[in-house]
């Protein structure tokens, strides 16, 4: 799909014109367009463009409930880079071969701080005195080129977004029962007791948001991985029709206890 500058250029019709079109211009005909009319048109292409971009998805549910897993296999089933992730911000120091706005946008304490005081920010943490966050100009960057933005955020992200600019599609991942997702986060190994229990407390709060209607625009009880995941499938064709598929038959699968997905 062609990116925001691709799109802006077609609009303009300026991509055959010579660069001092608009100086040549003014000089031939003063009255050609002022500073004030140009930007009333630049902001008429800019929004009519920006509403065209596929918007934003979040996934939203409690830890262990099976989002990392259902994103990295539907990244798989419409490969290409049809979707995409923003790049953070953070405030601590870059390490070696890290580069500013690929790896992380990095920033001070005192700037980051002003704009989340200014809802410039979706989400954010401090973690051991460093600042990490998600900007709203992050998540628009991802738009602008043609990529649907993945948002994997907790109930409080959720909150924030719906207080912003973006328009996203808001999904919910329910698990088939607490017993359940305790089974899977215990099954992945990655948390300690502790972490666990409190993945498990907030779990519960989590689950009476997510559930309550019109908080989410979908909610997907992930049982069955692969039943959930073609019903995952079905909403993304029916939200973004331009999707390119990769045919079921041709993605490599792996198989576990757990059953069967996507490598
Ligand atoms: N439907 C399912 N049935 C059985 N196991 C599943 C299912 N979906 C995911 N899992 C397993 O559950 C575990 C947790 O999944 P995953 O890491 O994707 O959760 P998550 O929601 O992304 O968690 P977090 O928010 O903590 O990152 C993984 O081991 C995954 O293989």
């Amino acid at each position: 799909m062609p990116s925001y500058h691709d799109k802006v250029i077609h609009s303009l019709g300026i991509a055959t014109l010579p660069d001092n079109f608009l100086g040549e211009r003014k000089e031939r005909s003063p009255d050609f367009l002022n500073t004030q009319q140009l930007s009333t048109i630049f902001t008429t292409i800019h929004c009519s463009i920006m509403s065209d971009l596929p918007k934003p998805v979040v996934f939203c549910g409690p830890s262990g409930v099976g989002k990392g897993t259902l994103i990295e296999m539907l990244m798989k089933r419409f490969p290409n880079d049809q979707f995409g992730f923003s790049v953070s911000h953070t405030t601590r120091k870059p390490r070696e071969g890290e580069i500013d706005g690929k790896h992380y946008n990095f920033t001070t304490v005192e700037t980051i701080k002003q704009e989340i005081d200014e809802g410039k920010f979706v989400e954010y943490a401090e973690v051991h005195g460093n600042y990490y966050g998600t900007s709203i100009a992050a998540v628009e960057a991802v738009r602008k080129e043609s990529r649907i933005c993945i948002l994997d955020i907790d109930i409080q992200g959720v909150m924030k977004v719906k207080e912003s600019s973006l328009k996203p599609i808001y999904l919910f991942i329910a698990p088939p029962s607490m017993d359940e997702l305790e089974k899977r986060l215990r099954g992945r190994g990655t948390e300690t007791e502790d972490a666990i229990k409190k993945r498990l407390g907030n779990a519960k709060k989590e689950l009476d948001y997510g559930q309550q209607s019109g908080n989410f625009d979908r909610i997907f009880v992930n049982a069955d991985l692969e039943a959930t995941f073609e019903e995952l499938v079905a909403s993304f064709k029916e939200w973004y029709p331009e999707l390119d598929e990769v045919a079921p038959d041709d993605e490599p699968k792996n198989c576990t206890s757990n059953g069967c997905w996507i490598s």
